[in-house]
């Protein structure tokens, strides 16, 4: 199937996997109007993950919203879920638009400056399926986004994710790739990260 009608774009990966960066999926008008609503509305919270034995606290607010009938937990906790809220239903239909798939939650990270980040990881959880498409949004302060293979942790993809941007992950980059969002001294400032996930029971 083609994913993109006549909207082609360049794949990010060399190989193994796809990724496809539409850098202002949302004007900036419409960008700002998100950010603000998401910081304001969304229930943010610093929830503890299990590392190496020990309960700590995560390095940046989360939340979770999508089908209230399906929950969803990862790295030794269950997330609570929320009820879609209108903003995020609207948003979401933009992202199943584009990206022709349906989604049944959205994870939300708010990493409130550069100190905030988030590790290597692969989103390859069952729950989530054979080959996910994960749609990852941004707004707020730039951040730097990294890929690197699984099999060889040296072989590296980096780009800026911008306010009002649109990555899409899909094919087997969430097998065969990790990504990560590292920590940064020079940034400063607030960016808000959306990925929308298809959950089944
Ligand atoms: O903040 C980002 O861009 C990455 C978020 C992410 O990888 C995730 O939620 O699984
Ligand atoms: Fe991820």
């Amino acid at each position: 199937m083609d994913l993109f009608g006549n909207n082609h774009h360049e794949n990010l990966l060399p190989f193994k996997g796809e990724a496809y960066y539409y850098p202002a999926f949302f004007d900036r008008k419409e960008s700002d109007r998100y950010f603000k609503l998401l910081q304001e509305e969304i229930q943010w919270k610093q929830e503890p993950i299990w590392l190496f034995g020990k309960k700590v606290l995560q390095p940046r607010l989360t939340a979770l919203y999508g089908d209230p009938s399906i929950p969803y937990g990862y790295s030794g906790i269950e997330m609570q879920s929320f009820e879609w809220l209108d903003f995020l239903r609207e948003i979401k239909e933009r992202i199943e638009e584009k990206s022709q798939t349906e989604f049944t939650h959205v994870l939300l990270n708010h990493y409130r400056d550069g100190q905030d980040s988030m590790g290597w990881h692969r989103d390859n959880e069952q729950v989530l399926g054979h080959n996910p498409v994960i749609a990852s949004l941004s707004f707020g302060v730039p951040r730097k986004f990294q890929f690197r293979l699984y099999q060889n942790k040296a072989v590296k993809k980096e780009l800026i994710l911008e306010h009002g941007s649109f990555l899409l992950m899909t094919g087997e980059t969430q097998i065969q790739w990790e990504h990560q969002l590292p920590k940064s001294t020079r940034v400063h400032g607030a960016r808000i990260n959306l990925t929308f996930r298809k959950i089944s029971r």
